[in-house]
């Protein structure tokens, strides 16, 4: 960057003083409103029922004292809330006061006698007379020329149409502690100074907002507000999860008043990018959205029925076992119900439940039947069958709710109840003998009180004891799902894969053991939600779903119906597809899995996150990398080691790890295949080094050097990267392909590759100036 300094550095530096003045200000006037606010909150919780006159003698006396009460409470949260929003705003003012803003543009809209100066930052900033924005948001619609444009004509959207006009001058200014330290006025190259010198630094172990070096396209995707669907198919390093949360933060602004940041739900790959991402919209000063990932959701739902096989645990039998006959068969099961023929069939099979096939369980109490599961399909199939499966299951929970009353009503009489109320704990006892008084409303000579109190008892007994039976029924645990399921697969369809015999029947074994395949996970939520209804989130407004090439056609289809109500953006690469029912279905970015009328494709073909030769690299590796391009930053080339026997390998990797932390990098991870492989590579390491192994129930990611394998890697980034054994064994299947491209991405300055034995085909697809290579002989 240049040193010299720019020639309107000393006014731009005075303007910086100004604004900093007027935030000074600002946030005395808000320290004072604050007191009195905080002020008034503590009087009116302390006294709060001074104010108030109780009485209680008349109902009409009741009224204005329940009235007077509301209002005092009222009073009480209209306070608390301003005191929430001043103290919001003071965040923001101390944030601004910082670095008040990042950018500059002057515009001259056409048909204005002159232009404007327009300054970008994280806040919109008014002068004292509430006149003048001394700061503009980076979300407002002005904004946008910032991010779009150089010097020369240019256009911005507003809520009420396109405004032209002339962009005569575009500025960007480094300001730290209301410093300026730097100041350049537009040219493309110094935008990539700035650039390289944010990309430059070392990764932290949380991701940064990038609003003051956006990019065009990725501006394109923050703001778009077009089509349902929004398919964002993005790079490695391209920025794909930074524009989603710019975009998270650019709704909550631009919808403010209508949009909570908990009507916005985000999708993430695994908990520990939760942890990754946690920081960015609290930085820019917004509340988090809400985030989950897919296995969080089907672990809520399955976890006290199942013992089912999540994801990672399915990666590893595919990435590990031996390639035999059941393999094939397990990874034919997977991509079949992966589809949407797999969903038809599902579909066919719930349409012929609706005659026939449903089956349910006995209704039990104590060992004895009350209503058996023939009764109960009988009684289901005698309603009509227009009525829908999950509203003849209400009608079914009604009747099934009266039988078991009439059950209970004659059960008071038993044996096991006066037993139980001999047995009652004294507190117990006491509870149902207040409630035998309160709800005593006279007639005493009718009734001998010890016989009223004891059939209060034995009701109040059976009551309790029947009531976890009661709550079963109502949440449909009479319906024996695993058995509907299991049925599925009575059906043979004619675009099954040949060997659909035998995974039918595989599949119906698990689940006799009580095990759900991944595979099954998504057919037998959606079977059981078209039967029992779906749960689905209204509230959420708009979903993002990160890494989206790894969902199935299912499973998008069954997230769909999830979320009815939302807007999507859906965020991946399909390079980076490593779940094996990728290999051959599409994915929630291929645009043919959509309505073309209600989606729009994006695509981000410039990688930000490594440096020039390591996206040189790196591009070889998948089909297609000829388009990415790589940002213009410098760094070393990666190289590849190749080792010939096990000590040689160890030695190697400690080498390369002593370098590395010579360099004073952050984080440096060793990126292996497989957990077992980390668990190995750990093994060997943990007595010489401080390392952490990572594994799928670490839910954060902290600095250091770290082992993991590469499919926990995803969407996180790393000062350097050692991939721990790059080798024709490890890495040549089509799968293995993207888990390498994976791996191999996940490096911003350092790159190396150790390979024990041959090397893998994707390293020698790569171009070989684009790598060093050397070979260690044995010992
Ligand atoms: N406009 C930008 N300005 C500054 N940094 C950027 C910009 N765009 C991307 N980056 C940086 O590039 C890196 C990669 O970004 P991000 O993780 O969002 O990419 P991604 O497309 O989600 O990657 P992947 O698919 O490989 O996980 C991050 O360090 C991010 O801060």
């Amino acid at each position: 960057m240049s040193k010299e300094k720019h020639e309107d550095w000393q006014l731009e530096q005075q303007r910086v003083d100004k604004v900093v003045e007027e935030i000074d200000q600002k946030q005395e006037t808000l320290q004072n409103k604050i007191g009195g606010v905080k002020g008034e909150v503590i009087d009116l919780r302390e006294n709060f029922f001074e104010d108030i006159t109780v009485n209680m003698d008349e109902p009409d006396d009741v009224l204005e004292t329940h009235n007077s009460i509301r209002q005092q409470a009222e009073l009480l949260g209209e306070r608390e809330r301003s005191h929430r929003h001043f103290y919001d705003q003071l965040k923001t003012l101390k944030r601004l006061k910082n670095s008040p803003y990042f950018g500059r543009i002057d515009f001259h809209e056409d048909g204005d006698k002159e232009g404007q100066a327009v300054y970008i930052g994280l806040a919109s900033l008014m002068d004292q007379e509430e006149e003048h924005f001394l700061i503009y948001d980076w979300r407002a619609p002005i904004s946008s020329l910032y991010y779009d444009y150089s010097p020369g004509r240019a256009a911005y959207m507003t809520p009420e149409g396109e405004v032209e006009g002339d962009m005569t001058l575009k500025r960007q200014f480094i300001i730290r502690n209301s410093e300026l330290k730097g100041v350049f006025d537009t040219g493309v190259t110094i935008w990539d100074d700035l650039l390289q010198e944010v990309l430059g630094g070392n990764v932290s172990t949380r991701m940064k907002s990038i609003v003051s070096t956006i990019q065009k396209e990725q501006n394109e995707i923050i703001r778009y507000n077009k089509k349902r669907y929004l398919l964002v198919q993005g790079v490695a390093g391209s920025g794909k999860t930074s524009a989603a949360l710019q975009r998270v933060a650019y709704l909550l602004y631009r919808y403010r008043g209508s949009i909570q940041a908990d009507q916005i739900m985000l999708f993430s790959p695994n908990p520990m990018f939760n942890s990754y991402v946690a920081n960015v919209l609290p930085e820019l000063g917004e509340d988090n959205m809400q985030q989950t990932t897919f296995l969080e959701y089907i672990d809520k739902r399955l976890s006290d029925r199942f013992d089912y096989e999540d994801v990672y645990s399915q990666l590893e039998y595919l990435l590990t076992s031996k390639k035999d006959e059941a393999y094939t068969l397990r990874f034919n099961g997977i991509q079949y119900k992966a589809s949407l023929s797999f969903k038809a069939l599902v579909d066919n099979y719930l349409k012929d439940l609706t005659k026939a096939g449903m089956v349910f369980r006995n209704i039990k109490f104590k060992g004895k039947t009350i209503v058996a599961k023939e009764e109960i399909r009988d009684y289901f199939y005698s309603l009509d069958d227009a009525i829908s499966t999950p509203n003849a299951m209400e009608m079914l929970v009604s009747w099934i709710l009266q039988q078991v009353k009439a059950f209970e009503k004659k059960e008071r009489t038993k044996g096991w109840v006066e037993e139980e109320i001999q047995h009652l704990s004294k507190e117990d006892y006491l509870k149902i003998h207040h409630q035998t008084q309160a709800g005593y409303r006279g007639n005493e000579d009718t009734f001998d009180d010890h016989i009223r109190e004891q059939r209060i008892l034995s009701k109040a007994v059976v009551q309790k004891y029947m009531k976890p039976l009661k709550r079963k029924i109502q949440q449909l645990q009479f319906v024996h799902m695993e058995e509907i399921y299991k049925n599925v697969f009575q059906y043979h369809p004619s675009d099954a894969p040949a060997d659909w015999a035998a995974i039918a029947e595989d599949t119906i074994q698990a689940l006799e053991e009580k095990k759900l395949y991944h595979e099954d996970v998504t057919p037998f939520l959606y079977l059981e939600d078209q039967i029992k209804g779906v749960h689905v989130y209204t509230n959420i407004r708009y979903l993002f779903i990160d890494e989206a090439q790894d969902y199935s056609p299912f499973q998008f289809a069954f997230l769909k119906q999830l979320f009815p109500y939302s807007r999507m953006t859906i965020l991946g690469d399909y390079n980076q597809a490593i779940n094996a029912h990728n290999v051959t279905t599409p994915n929630p970015l291929s645009e043919d899995m959509h309505n073309q009328e209600e989606m729009e494709k994006l695509t981000l073909l410039r990688s930000y996150r490594s440096t020039k030769p390591i996206v040189e690299f790196t591009k070889h590796i998948v089909a297609g990398g000829e388009d990415i391009e790589p940002f213009n930053r410098d760094g070393i080339s990666p190289t590849v080691t190749r080792v010939q026997d096990a000590a040689t390998h160890m030695e190697t990797i400690e080498q390369h790890i002593q370098a590395m932390q010579n360099k004073e990098y952050e984080t440096i991870a060793i990126i292996c295949k497989t957990a077992n492989e980390s668990r190995h590579a750990y093994d060997a390491l943990k007595h010489d080094f401080d390392v952490k192994l990572m594994d799928k129930d670490h839910y954060t990611f902290e600095k250091g050097l770290m082992i993991i394998p590469a499919y926990l890697a995803k969407g996180i980034e790393f000062d350097a990267v050692l991939l721990f054994n790059a080798s024709k064994e490890q890495y040549s299947e089509e799968l293995e392909r993207n888990l390498f491209y994976t791996a191999c991405t996940r490096a911003m300055h350092e790159l190396h590759l150790v390979s024990f034995g041959e090397y893998s085909p994707f390293i020698t697809a790569a171009n070989h100036n684009t790598y060093e290579a050397i070979t260690i002989p044995s010992k």
